[in-house]
C-alpha cells in the first residue's frame, strides 16, 4: 500500500497526518486557521523542508477563508500577523520562507478578501501538485548516477511524509528500485525523533523496497563492511557556497562516506536553495531537552541532565558529491557550478 498523503485538502480544510504517531497510528488532525498549522509545523506533526512549506501556503489560505467569513475589516493586518507566525513555526527549511515569499504578491494583488482567500487556496493546491512532479524528476535525476546491484544508506525522512509526495532522497530510492538499480537500502535510525526508524523504514517497506533499519553509531562500520555506493540525503537548506543543512548526524556521515570511498548525494529542489547566505550562516533550530531526555514519555536520562539538541547540521560543499535538483546534477558543486545550474534552469534565485 502506497504512503499516505502527509498533507491534504479535504472537506474546506487541511488534514495534516500527524507524523509523532506513525507508524503504529494513521491519524489525521484537521486544520482551520493559520495559527494551528504554525503550531503542527513547530510540533512536527508535519515535518520535511517541502511539506512545511506546502503546509505554511494552506496555513495563509487557511487564514484568509476564515477572515472572509468573518467579514474582517481588518483582514490585511490579520492576515500579515498570520503570516509572521507562520515564518516564525521553524527557522531552518528554507521551504517555509519560500513558500510564503510565493503568497507576498498575491496580498499585494488583491484587495477583496474573498478572491485572495480563493487565490491563496489555488496556490497551495498549486505548490502540493508541483512538488510531487518535481520530486519525481529529482527522483530521475539522481537514480542516473545509482550503479547496478547497489546498496545505498539514507538518513532521517525525506521520503512522501517530508514532502507533497514521492520524496527527495527517497524519491530518489523509489526510481532507482523502479529501475532495478537497488539491492537494498540502510536506513539509520535517526534519534531522537527517530524519522529514519518510524517514517524511511515504513515507507520503503509500504513500497517493498528492501530496507535495513540500523543505529547511527553503526554508520562507519556498515561503510566498511558493506560498501554502499552512496550516501543518499534530502536537505533544509543548500546555501550559496554548496554547504547543505539537513538532519543532524548527516554531516557525521558524509565525514564517514568520504573515509571509506562512499559518494554522498543531496536530493532537493530548488525551493530549498537559499542563495542569500553560506552554510556557516545557516540558522540552527535548537529543540527540546525532552526529545533526548525521554522516549514516549519514560525519562531515559537523570532528571535536569543538560542536553544538546540541535536538529540539523551542516555539510560542508567539498564532501558532497552531487546535488541533485528538479533541473539536474550538480556535480562537485561549488558556488559557480550552483550558479550556473540556476542559470541553465532560468530559475530565478
Ligand atoms: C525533504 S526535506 C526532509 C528533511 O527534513 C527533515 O527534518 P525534520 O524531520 O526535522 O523536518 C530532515 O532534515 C530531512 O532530510
Amino acid at each position: 500500500m502506497p504512503t499516505p498523503d502527509a498533507i491534504r485538502w479535504q472537506n474546506e480544510q487541511l488534514e495534516l497526518l500527524d507524523q509523532r504517531l506513525l507508524p503504529s497510528q494513521t491519524t489525521y488532525l484537521p486544520y482551520q486557521r493559520a495559527e494551528q498549522v504554525a503550531a503542527a509545523i513547530k510540533d512536527m506533526v508535519v515535518r520535511g523542508a517541502p511539506a512545511i512549506g506546502i503546509s505554511a501556503a494552506y496555513g495563509m489560505a487557511l487564514e484568509a477563508l476564515y477572515l472572509a467569513s468573518q467579514k474582517d475589516a481588518n483582514w490585511a493586518e490579520n492576515l500579515s500577523s498570520a503570516r509572521t507566525i507562520l515564518a516564525a513555526s521553524r527557522p531552518t527549511a528554507v521551504n517555509l520562507f519560500w513558500a510564503l515569499e510565493r503568497c507576498d504578491p498575491l496580498l499585494a494583488k488583491h484587495a477583496d478578501i474573498a478572491e485572495l482567500a480563493e487565490a491563496l487556496l489555488a496556490l497551495a493546491q498549486q505548490l502540493h501538485q508541483e512538488d510531487i512532479a518535481i520530486n519525481t524528476r529529482i527522483g530521475d535525476h539522481g537514480a542516473a548516477l545509482i550503479p547496478e546491484d547497489s546498496l545505498v544508506y539514507t538518513h532521517c525522512n525525506a521520503g512522501a511524509l517530508a514532502t507533497g509526495g514521492y520524496g527527495t532522497a527517497l524519491g530518489v530510492i523509489r526510481s532507482a528500485w523502479r529501475d532495478g538499480k537497488l539491492r537494498g537500502v540502510i536506513a539509520g535510525e535517526t534519534r531522537p525523533w527517530l524519522q529514519g526508524a518510524r517514517l524511511t523504514s515504513w515507507e520503503l517497506m509500504q513500497d517493498k523496497i528492501p530496507v535495513t533499519l540500523a543505529i547511527e553509531g553503526a554508520a562507519a562500520h556498515l561503510m566498511r563492511e558493506q560498501k554502499p555506493s552512496w550516501v543518499i540525503v534530502g536537505a533544509d537548506r543548500v546555501a550559496a557556497n554548496g554547504d547543505a543543512a539537513n538532519k543532524i548526524g548527516t554531516y557525521n556521515l558524509a565525514i564517514i562516506a568520504k573515509h571509506h570511498g562512499v559518494k554522498v548525494m543531496v536530493a532537493a529542489p530548488t525551493s530549498t536553495f537559499d542563495l542569500t547566505i553560506d552554510g556557516p550562516d545557516i540558522p540552527i533550530e535548537q529543540r527540546p531537552s525532552e526529545e533526548i531526555t525521554h522516549s514516549r514519555g519514560n525519562p531515559v536520562a537523570p532528571d535536569q541532565c543538560q542536553t544538546h539538541n540541535p536538529a540539523f547540521d551542516v555539510t560542508p560543499a567539498e564532501l558532497i558529491d552531487a546535488i541533485v535538483t528538479e533541473h539536474g546534477v550538480i556535480l562537485s558543486p561549488d558556488r559557480e557550478r550552483i550558479r550556473q545550474h540556476f542559470a541553465d534552469a532560468g530559475v530565478k534565485p
